[in-house]
């Protein structure tokens, strides 16, 4: 990415926006394929469009274009900066009471501080954008907005020019065919230093063991290889044909792809009621739905898998506990089952207290016990320091903020990078003091499967 193109968040302070207008305008539409909207950016804003879905589909929102982006490369004060500029941004607004709230999506990268050659070259380590054209569809309902940042104060023209293509972008996108995509042609797969992961989950074992830490999350990556590059809205409904039931996110900074489908949400905020997800702990579905209940109840008494999910449960309960009141944690795990895999889950709940808001609770709990581990400063040292890799943005927050302080992140797992060419899959699991690398490794093929499949990557002889 050029930096010089995007404004640095480092050199804004508060009164840099002030001589920012902030101006927002949105239609309602008829309900059209927010995969073909992201589509027809395609050609015009490649490089700058991102997607998003809840588990519910209850929300879908999809960017085209850079009305403006913070990248941030202070990352002791990321999180703050981000929710800074945004909120010094979100006073630009010139709209009395917009329609649809103006977002903000983006993330974090899991740890600034690793230094380990990275794939991620075009992802700056916070990268957050407001679109140009944002489409949102709640409630059955679908709705763009156009957002102009700007310093001019004459946006006559700008403007005419907008609407024009907005409603080029609709058009195309309520007229397009139903898209037929085609799986992916794989000409090569590789696990990427795999005797390295396996030694460095023997090495936390038995640091663990000796009490240096409790858990440490640590994860591998699998590369395949294409025949021509993927489109990115192909890759996106291929992965959603995979796991329906999770988060469907898709973030792109040039020519790269960053997308997955997980499970697992960080922190959601809906009128200041704040919602995290612990999950942790896993075991494969079953062919039979006997297989599947036995199976899932071996998970629920496990010992190993029960105390890798309490280490989550403490940590997010504590996070909780700060900026929450009247928190709610269930006592046990349930089961939470996607199509693959089943996990220990438990919900946790509570309202912010005045003063805190969506990225506080971001910034605190990430990275969880689930990607990170426990005590969190140790666990991210002992990643750095064996796990042989850096993970960019996997494991980390994504997701969006609105101008009300509404927003969603999910924990990016179940993902891979899109690089031309190449796929990079990233899977990983919780080391507890009696994990063994050959059943961590197993698992990590179990999580890798829906994208396997997504990508035509599998073998013959894995379902
Ligand atoms: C680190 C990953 O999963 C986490 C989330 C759920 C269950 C996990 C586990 O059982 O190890 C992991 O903590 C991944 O999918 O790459
Ligand atoms: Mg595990």
């Amino acid at each position: 990415m050029n930096e010089s193109q995007y404004s640095s968040a480092e050199k804004q302070d508060n009164s840099r926006y002030i001589a920012y207008r902030f101006y927002t305008e949105t239609i309602e539409v008829s309900k059209m394929s927010a995969l073909a909207f992201f589509e027809a950016g395609e050609k015009a804003y490649q490089g700058k469009r991102f997607y998003w879905q809840n588990p519910e589909k209850t929300f879908t929102l999809v960017g085209l274009g850079h009305a403006h982006v913070l990248t941030i490369s202070n990352h002791q004060g990321r999180f703050e900066e981000v929710k800074r500029n945004w909120q010094s941004l979100c006073k630009q607004i010139v709209n009395e009471e917009p329609s649809v709230e103006p977002i903000l999506f983006g993330g974090f990268s899991f740890d600034p501080l690793n230094k380990a050659n990275t794939l991620w070259n075009k992802f700056p380590e916070s990268y957050f954008a407001v679109p140009t054209f944002q489409l949102v569809i709640k409630s059955d309902r679908a709705y763009v907005s156009i957002h102009l940042i700007t310093k001019e104060e004459d946006t006559f023209q700008a403007f005419e020019s907008l609407r024009k293509e907005r409603d080029k972008l609709i058009h195309a996108a309520q007229v397009s065919e139903p898209i037929a995509y085609k799986k992916p042609v794989v000409t090569g797969r590789e696990e990427l230093k795999k005797t390295s992961y396996l030694s460095s989950i023997e090495k936390v074992t038995s640091i663990i063991k000796a009490k240096q830490a409790d858990k440490v999350v640590i994860a591998r990556v699998l590369r395949l290889d294409f025949d021509k590059p993927l489109s990115h809205s192909s890759a996106l409904y291929q992965v959603s044909k995979e796991q329906p039931e999770s988060f469907l996110f898709g973030l792109e900074a040039d020519e790269q792809f960053f997308f997955g489908a997980t499970p697992e949400r960080l922190v959601k905020v809906e009128d200041r009621q704040a919602l995290s997800t612990c999950l942790a702990g896993s075991i494969p579905r079953g062919k039979t739905v006997e297989k599947d209940t036995e199976l899932g109840n071996e998970l629920l008494n496990d010992p190993k898998n029960r105390s890798e999910h309490q280490y989550v449960v403490n940590m997010i309960s504590k996070v909780f506990a700060a900026h929450c009141s009247g928190q709610f944690v269930p006592k046990k795990p349930i089961l939470m089952k996607v199509r693959d895999i089943q996990h220990l889950y438990t919900p946790v709940e509570g309202e912010l207290k005045q003063g805190s808001n969506l990225i506080d609770l971001v910034r605190d709990l990430h990275p969880t016990p689930a990607l990170g581990g426990e005590p969190k400063q140790s666990a991210l040292s002992l990643i750095r320091q064996y796990e042989p890799m850096n993970r960019g943005f996997y494991a980390a927050p994504i997701g969006w903020i609105d101008a009300k302080g509404n927003g969603e992140f999910a924990v990016a797992i179940r993902s891979a990078l899109m690089d031309g060419k190449k796929a990079y899959l990233y899977a990983g699991g919780g080391i507890v003091e009696d994990s063994t690398p050959e059943s961590e490794y197993a698992e990590t093929w179990v999580k890798f499967r829906p994208m396997l499949r997504a990508l035509g990557g599998q073998l013959s002889d894995e379902s």
